[in-house]
């Protein structure tokens, strides 16, 4: 499959829903690519593919970027971080808070999991504002790791996401949509 068909079929297999989780915003929910088999092989090897080689490890953003690491770390033999909301791990943590398109956040990582200088290629679903991603590459970079990229199935146009991650790291998105 092309990277157009694998664009196709995010645009076709993502729904779009109308004031949510608030009134004004257009949220895309991309669970039914998940849930379609050849689909969901399609979309990790598409995500990975620019980065092949690149990484030894996939980081995953809660919650949606939990999936996505798991399928591209199945598929390309790398184990998975995950990126957690605040309070779900154990242990010592390492913390930043961000802005959303739609509120605030805390996301977490537990250090110390992989040899410092590992590096990770970090996945989620959507970007949109960005914040969730750039927190992410300095909690990684925080912990040692080297951050190879960021990969998204959804880029939102008008954000700002890419253009505020692109001074870090190589951005890489399957398919945009607006706002
Ligand atoms: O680019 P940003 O403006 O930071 O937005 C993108 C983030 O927003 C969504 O997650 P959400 O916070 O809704 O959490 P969820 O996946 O747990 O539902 C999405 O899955 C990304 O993680
Ligand atoms: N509009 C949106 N749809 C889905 N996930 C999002 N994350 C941030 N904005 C989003």
């Amino acid at each position: 499959m092309t990277a157009a068909d694998a664009s196709a079929l995010v645009d076709r297999l993502t729904a779009v829903v109308a004031d949510f989780p608030k009134p004004g915003i257009l949220f895309r929910d991309i669970t039914p690519v998940f849930a379609d088999a050849e689909a969901f092989g399609v979309v990790c090897a598409e995500l990975a593919e620019p980065f092949e080689g690149a990484f030894t490890a996939v980081a995953g953003i809660e919650a949606r970027g939990f999936a996505l690491a798991g399928g591209i770390g199945a598929q390309t033999g790398t184990g998975v971080l995950t990126v957690r909301k605040a309070g779900k791990l154990p242990g010592e943590v390492l913390s930043e808070s961000y802005a959303l398109e739609y509120g605030e956040a805390t996301i977490e990582l537990r250090p110390g999991q992989l040899p410092r200088g590992s590096r990770v290629l970090v996945v989620d679903d959507v970007l949109a504002t960005g914040g969730t991603a750039e927190a992410s590459i300095t909690l990684l970079e925080r912990a040692g790791y080297e951050v190879v990229g960021v990969a998204v199935l959804l880029e939102l146009d008008g954000l700002g996401g890419r253009d505020r991650l692109a001074s870090r790291v190589p951005v890489h998105a399957i398919s945009s949509a607006p706002a």
